[in-house]
C-alpha cells in the first residue's frame, strides 16, 4: 500500500530534504496512456498514447482547448477513471492495480482538489469550510485539538488569514478560490490538482491565484494545473499541450527528460 505522509504544512517545509520524492524527480509517471470509449457502433479515442512525467514539487500544467482530453487525463491521473491501456505510476506504485476502495483511500490521502467553481459550503465560514475538510479527512493524522490552528494556518498560507469568519458570499471570487485552496491543503496531501481553477476569474485575479499555487511548490507540494489559458500555461515550470487526445507540445522537457529518461526513450 502507498505510504501516508503525515507531516503538517510547516513540517513539510522542514522535511523537504528527506522527502521521498526530491524536487524534480518524477512523482507521477504516465506511460502510453490511452482511453477509448467503445459502444456497439462506435469507438471514440479520447486519449491516444500519452506519455509524460510530473516532476515532484513543481507546478505542472496540462494545457489544451476544450475537448482535447484534459479532464479525462486528470481523472486517470487521480484514479477516478481507469485507462484502456498504458499505466499511471505514483512513485513505484501502479494506480490501476488497486481496488476502487484502495484508490478512493489513496486519493483522500494524497490528492487535494481545487475546482473551477470553488464548491464551498455557502452557510459555513472560510475557517469552517477548511475544518469540514479536516473532519472528512480525519485531520490528516493530526489530533482533533490541533484542527482549528491547522485550518487557520492553511488560510494564512493562501493569504486569507484575516478573514476566517467570513462566509463565501462575503468574499470576492479570488478570495473564495483561496478558501478552496486552503481546504485542499487541509489534510496535507502531497499533490494538489486544480481543474481550471481560474476559469471563473478575471485575468489579474487569475494570475494571483496561479502565483499562490506556484508558491505551494516551495512547501513541498506538487501542483497539477489544468487550463486552456495559454498565458497562464506559459508560466508553468513544466507543461504538456494536448490536442485531440494527443500530446502536441512539451515544455520544461529538459527537466523532465533528466528526471525520467526511461519514460522519454
Ligand atoms: N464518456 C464519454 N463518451 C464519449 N465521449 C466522451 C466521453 N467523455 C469525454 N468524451 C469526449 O472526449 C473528448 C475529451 O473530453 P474532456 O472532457 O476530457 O476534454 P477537456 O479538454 O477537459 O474539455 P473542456 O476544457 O471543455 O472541459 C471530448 O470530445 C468529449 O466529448
Amino acid at each position: 500500500m502507498l505510504q501516508r505522509r503525515k507531516s503538517s504544512l510547516g513540517q513539510t517545509t522542514t522535511s523537504r530534504p528527506s522527502a521521498p520524492f526530491p524536487q524534480g524527480s518524477p512523482l507521477i509517471r504516465v506511460e502510453h496512456l490511452s482511453r477509448i470509449i467503445a459502444t456497439r457502433t462506435q469507438k471514440t479515442v479520447i486519449l491516444n498514447d500519452v506519455t509524460f512525467s510530473v516532476p515532484a514539487q513543481s507546478l505542472f500544467v496540462i494545457n489544451g482547448p476544450s475537448g482535447s482530453g484534459k479532464s479525462t487525463l486528470l481523472h486517470l491521473l487521480t484514479g477516478i477513471d481507469r485507462p484502456s491501456s498504458g499505466r499511471v505510476l505514483f512513485g513505484a506504485e501502479e494506480l490501476s492495480g488497486s481496488s476502487e476502495n484502495a484508490l478512493a483511500r489513496w486519493r483522500g490521502q494524497h490528492v487535494g482538489i481545487i475546482f473551477q467553481f470553488f464548491q464551498l459550503v455557502p452557510t459555513l465560514t472560510a475557517l469552517e469550510n477548511v475544518l469540514l475538510a479536516l473532519e472528512l479527512g480525519k485531520g490528516g493524522g493530526l489530533p482533533r485539538r490541533a484542527w482549528r490552528e491547522r485550518a487557520q494556518m492553511c488560510l494564512e498560507t493562501v493569504d486569507l488569514g484575516a478573514f476566517p469568519h467570513r462566509l463565501p458570499s462575503e468574499l470576492s471570487g479570488g478570495q473564495q478560490q483561496r478558501v478552496a485552496m486552503a481546504r485542499a491543503l487541509a489534510n496535507d496531501p502531497p499533490i494538489l490538482v486544480a481543474d481550471e481553477p481560474t476559469g471563473n476569474l478575471d485575468s489579474r485575479t487569475a494570475h494571483g491565484v496561479f502565483d499562490t499555487l506556484a508558491s505551494l511548490t516551495e512547501v513541498g507540494k506538487t501542483v497539477i494545473y489544468v487550463t486552456h489559458d495559454p498565458n497562464l500555461a506559459a508560466r508553468a515550470q513544466a507543461r504538456i499541450d494536448l490536442l485531440d487526445g494527443r500530446i502536441v507540445g512539451q515544455h520544461g522537457a529538459q527537466a523532465l527528460l533528466a528526471a525520467s529518461p526511461e519514460v522519454w526513450s
